[in-house]
């Protein structure tokens, strides 16, 4: 399903807007536990619009990341955001985009997010190392904030803040809040994945951090867990926690149906960083997972949180 689509020699029918939006919940359901089920709890309309939103940014992420990636050059992003210009401008050429044109013109999508997300992927091409936290707070950013502003756009922002016809929607939309979720989650992604990445030769952890904890390359290719491994990872996850609690602030000022779903999506990638502490910070031999019972057991403390925070 990820791949480029077909010729468009070769016309074919498209699925109706109802059938797209069946195959993005399919495909969100299939790849992702947690983004699924915080979308799960919102309104019809709005779930749907994310599961378009979240195709579209597995596909973009496939492209340098998934089974085909060897195959991916400029010029093939080149082509992806051309043809991300034709869905904005409401021509789809598969199924998949047919629901994300609808989705953009239900919500009044910016384009500027989409466009920002391939730049990140493009980083991915050719780079394998941040020397800084700043390079790597761009790269957050682009892969991963750009999903917060999309989805903010979908979701919504609280009535009581728009009470008077001069109130300004944009001077109130938590903006830095949304990007800081992305960035908080790509950056567990980051620490749950790093050895993965390592022996793919791709080293997020920023080299300065890794200078200032006197731990190496090699050790990190090796998979060395010591004290100076510990409390780079200490660090780490401080600083992501960070993310989260910035994050945390701006719930409050989204839509009353979409508090939840986001609490319950924050809480949920957050307690990555609770495993991989209480895996004693081997996250090279064992993967921080979160089981569907603790995601079950999280859910009345988030709609708590969504009730009262
Ligand atoms: C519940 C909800 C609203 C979810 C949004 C769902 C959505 C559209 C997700 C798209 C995710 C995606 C495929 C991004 C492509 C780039 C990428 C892979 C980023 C990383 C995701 C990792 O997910 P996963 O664990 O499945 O990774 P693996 O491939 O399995 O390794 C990221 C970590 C980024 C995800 C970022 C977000 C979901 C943004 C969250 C921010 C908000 C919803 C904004 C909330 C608003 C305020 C004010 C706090
Ligand atoms: N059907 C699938 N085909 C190919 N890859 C998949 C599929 N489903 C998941 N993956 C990938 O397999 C890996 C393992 O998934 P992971 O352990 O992250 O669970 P998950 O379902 O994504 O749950 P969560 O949302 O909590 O991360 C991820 O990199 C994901 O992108
Ligand atoms: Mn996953």
């Amino acid at each position: 399903m990820l791949q480029l689509p077909e010729s468009s020699f070769c016309q074919r029918t498209l699925a109706s807007v109802e059938e797209a939006y069946e195959r993005c919940r399919a495909i969100t359901a299939e790849y992702s536990k947690t983004f699924y089920l915080g979308t799960i709890l919102m309104p019809p309309p709005k779930r749907r619009a994310i599961w378009a939103i979240y195709v579209w940014c597995r596909r973009t992420d496939e492209l340098v990341d998934g089974p085909a990636a060897s195959l991916t050059t400029n010029e093939t992003l080149d082509q992806w955001e051309e043809r991300l210009e034709k869905i904005f401008a409401g021509h789809p050429d598969d199924d998949f985009d047919v629901a994300l044109v609808d989705t953009i013109e239900q919500f009044s999508l910016d384009i500027q997010p989409f466009r920002d997300m391939i730049e990140g992927q493009r980083m991915d091409l050719y780079r394998s190392r941040y020397e800084t936290f700043e390079e790597l707070e761009l790269y957050c950013y682009r892969v991963a904030g750009t999903v917060g502003l999309m989805s903010t756009a979908v979701m919504g922002l609280d009535q009581r803040l728009q009470s008077a016809p001069w109130d300004d929607p944009a001077a109130k939309t938590p903006i830095d809040e949304a990007i800081a979720l992305g960035i908080a989650n790509q950056l567990t992604n980051i620490l749950r994945d790093v050895g993965e990445d390592a022996r793919r030769g791709r080293i997020y952890l920023p080299m300065e951090d890794l200078v200032r904890f006197d731990y190496t390359e090699d050790d990190l290719i090796k998979g060395v867990v010591d004290e100076r491994w510990k409390a780079l990872m200490q660090f780490q996850i401080e600083r992501a926690r960070k993310f989260y609690t910035l994050a945390e602030q701006g719930i409050s000022a989204l839509s009353e149906d979409a508090r939840l779903p986001v609490w319950s999506a924050l809480m949920l990638y957050s307690q990555i960083l609770d495993v991989i502490e209480r895996n004693g910070y081997d996250n090279f031999e064992q993967r921080a997972y979160v089981s569907g019972r603790k995601k079950m057991l999280s859910l009345p403390i988030a709609w708590l949180r969504a009730k009262v925070l």
